[in-house]
């Protein structure tokens, strides 16, 4: 990984203490027991950044960024657009590095180990840190079944009929499908709601067995009753799977997440985190007012 010298130095946060209330919705209840036979993946594992820095070709777009994302918890990526949340999402699974132009410096930790040292397969970070996208991507004419398992080949996993049919069942009773949809999983992924869609993509992603989930604005392109599906099938997963989700909705965000971590990047300067820090505090009493300008939508 290089890093082109730049001579950038992120502002400083200003400890200005913000006192207004904010609304906290009450948070979805976490870690609720899933109806039906569950198998219990690895221990939950956690996330670390350390000084991430990223580039499009010559545009700097991170600045050495730091952030632990703590396993068994959901950790909220908030800030304006254009100021490098996707873009640091997708360093942590290591997605940044197919665009041509990308650079990154820093070092990406799952359970303390660098997911870019040169030893480690790119392929085993990408299954251990998976990814739900803003737009909802089934293979629209493969069947659910198949969808659910789309993973499994390319991580080059075997299993019987049996071995299959329990792990469909139990990734689809984890992103809360199962009920809508086991008398017809031999139909299309692409005939499904919007909202299925996107439960469908989570269960795909749990097939391959992942210690971390990532997720960029999964409920963007969803109503508020399926985004609320969403919302508890990711209060269920954090129980044994480490969630970190970017998301523009601070209501979503007071509600799903444990700790949040507010991006800016400002007057052409590349994003970095202002602040970060337990939920609750991020809303009620943030310790910069940019923080609390932007929670409260007087910018962004
Ligand atoms: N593939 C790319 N090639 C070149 N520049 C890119 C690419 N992807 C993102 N950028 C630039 O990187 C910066 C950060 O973009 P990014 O999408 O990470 O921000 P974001 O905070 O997630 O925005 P949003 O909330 O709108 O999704 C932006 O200036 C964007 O134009």
């Amino acid at each position: 990984m290089t890093a082109p010298a730049d001579g950038y130095t992120a502002p400083a946060a200003s400890p200005v203490p913000y006192t207004q209330e904010f609304p906290v919705p009450p948070p979805v209840p976490r870690g609720a027991p899933l109806t039906g036979s569950v198998v219990r993946v690895g221990p939950l594992a956690g996330l670390e950044a350390r000084g991430v820095s990223a580039w499009f070709g010559d545009h700097h777009v991170l600045d050495s960024v730091s952030l632990q994302m703590r396993a068994g918890e959901v950790t909220a990526l908030i800030g304006p657009s254009g100021c490098g949340k996707s873009t640091f999402l997708r360093i942590l699974n290591r997605m940044h590095e197919l665009v041509p132009s990308a650079a990154l410096a820093g070092e990406v930790l799952l359970d303390g180990k660098d997911i870019y040292d040169p030893d480690r397969r790119l392929t085993e970070a990408r299954r251990q840190i998976g990814m739900v996208f803003q737009k909802p991507n089934p293979f629209p004419a493969m069947s659910i079944y198949d969808n659910v398992l789309a993973g499994l080949k390319l991580t080059g996993q075997r299993k019987n009929r049996q071995a299959k049919d329990d792990l469909v069942e139990e990734c689809l009773l984890k992103a809360g499908l199962w009920r809508e949809v086991r008398d017809r999983l031999r139909q299309p992924g692409g005939a499904l709601s919007g909202g299925q869609q996107q439960r469908l993509c989570i269960a795909r992603s749990l097939a391959i067995r992942p210690r971390v989930l990532l997720m960029d604005e999964p409920c963007s392109a969803l109503d508020p009753t399926s985004t609320r599906v969403i919302e508890e099938t990711i209060a269920e997963l954090v129980a044994e799977v480490t969630i970190v989700i970017v998301t523009h909705n601070m209501q979503q965000a007071a509600r799903v997440s444990q700790r949040c971590a507010f991006f800016l990047a400002e007057q052409n300067t590349p994003g970095y985190i202002v602040e970060h820090g337990p939920t609750g505090a991020m809303f009620t009493s943030p310790r910069d007012p940019r923080t609390a300008d932007y929670v409260h939508g007087r910018f962004g």
